[in-house]
């Protein structure tokens, strides 16, 4: 499968880079950067640390996209809804990693996947796609009595919050209780608060240093504690389960999947 990767100097861009390379089946065929980095013309494997590709960053996406299957996109909201335009028009694969996405963005990515496979997720890892499926099945099981809160972790740089991970775990809390998160969430607490709403289902981020991305959903209950954990160690984690959606995606008939499909998760 040829694959692009967009935002290919960034964190995620070179870790994908390398990932593609790496993968049986799969070849870099365009790395796209933002118009005007200082970055661009140099070698994308060069830039992911592997060695040259032949492959130099550029900011035309339209050219690699022609002559791609699918790419691979973790960069921003802003970008994103352009990259599933072109996609779209190019009828290949767009896998989306970006966190930070609007409701107006997801209705641009439905659009999309009226012409395209479309496969979204705030993460890509089997361990917390797992976790979703046992949060849901244990905000069941709980009901209100037990309180939900998300705990998230990440390092210095990440610029949206809260996690594309700790909205995912909350919209399967909330699929578990039979209610819509958007009316029940709580997203920041400070100052005289009042006593929690039973049902709500809080927030809490924190930022700092070089944290791959820790996510901990507690259910607190009266006298007892339940808590569900996923720490990742490494960005190659993602990287993985993208090309991993790609190749599944590849062939598929247009439309919005999630991670849970392309791991055959979703009926847990
Ligand atoms: N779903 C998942 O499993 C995961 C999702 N993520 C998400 O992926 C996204 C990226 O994370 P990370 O790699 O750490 O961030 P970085 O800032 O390191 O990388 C983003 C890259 O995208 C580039 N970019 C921005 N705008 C454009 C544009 N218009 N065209 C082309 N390239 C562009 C940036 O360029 P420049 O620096 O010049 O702005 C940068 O190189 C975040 O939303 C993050 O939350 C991260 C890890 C896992
Ligand atoms: O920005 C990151 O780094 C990460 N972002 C994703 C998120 O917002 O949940 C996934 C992962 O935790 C790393």
């Amino acid at each position: 499968m040829r694959l692009v990767v967009v935002g290919a100097a960034g964190r995620m861009g070179r870790m994908l880079v390398k990932t593609v390379a790496e993968t049986e089946g799969t070849t870099l065929v365009g790395a796209i950067d933002r118009e005007g980095s200082a970055l661009l013309g140099q070698d994308a494997g060069t830039l992911a640390g592997i060695g040259a590709l032949g492959v130099p960053l550029t900011d035309d996406p339209l050219t690699a996209f022609a002559r791609a299957d699918g790419v691979l996109d973790f960069t921003m909201p802003a970008a994103t809804v352009t990259f599933a335009g072109l996609a779209a028009q190019a009828r290949i694969v767009h896998v989306v990693g970006t966190t930070g996405l609007s409701e107006q963005d997801f209705a641009r990515l439905d659009a999309a996947a009226r012409h395209a496979v479309v496969v979204q997720s705030g993460n890509m890892s089997l361990g917390i796609n797992l976790m979703a499926a046992l949060v849901r099945r244990v905000a069941r099981t709980l009901g209100e009595d037990f309180d939900i809160e998300i705990l998230e972790m990440h390092h210095r740089m990440k610029v949206d919050a809260p996690s594309g991970t700790a909205l995912l775990l909350g919209e399967a809390a909330a699929e578990g209780r039979n209610i819509a998160l958007k009316d029940r969430s709580v997203r920041v607490r400070d100052g005289h608060t009042g006593a929690r709403n039973p049902g709500d289902i809080g927030f809490a981020t924190l930022r700092g240093g070089t944290v791959v991305g820790e996510h901990s959903v507690i259910f607190a209950g009266a006298g007892e504690r339940i808590e569900l954990t996923h720490r990742a160690e490494d960005r190659g984690l993602f990287a993985r389960g993208a090309v991993k959606a790609a190749l599944w995606g590849f062939g598929k008939k247009p439309g919005r999947y999630s991670m849970a499909d392309v791991l055959d998760i979703a009926a847990i």
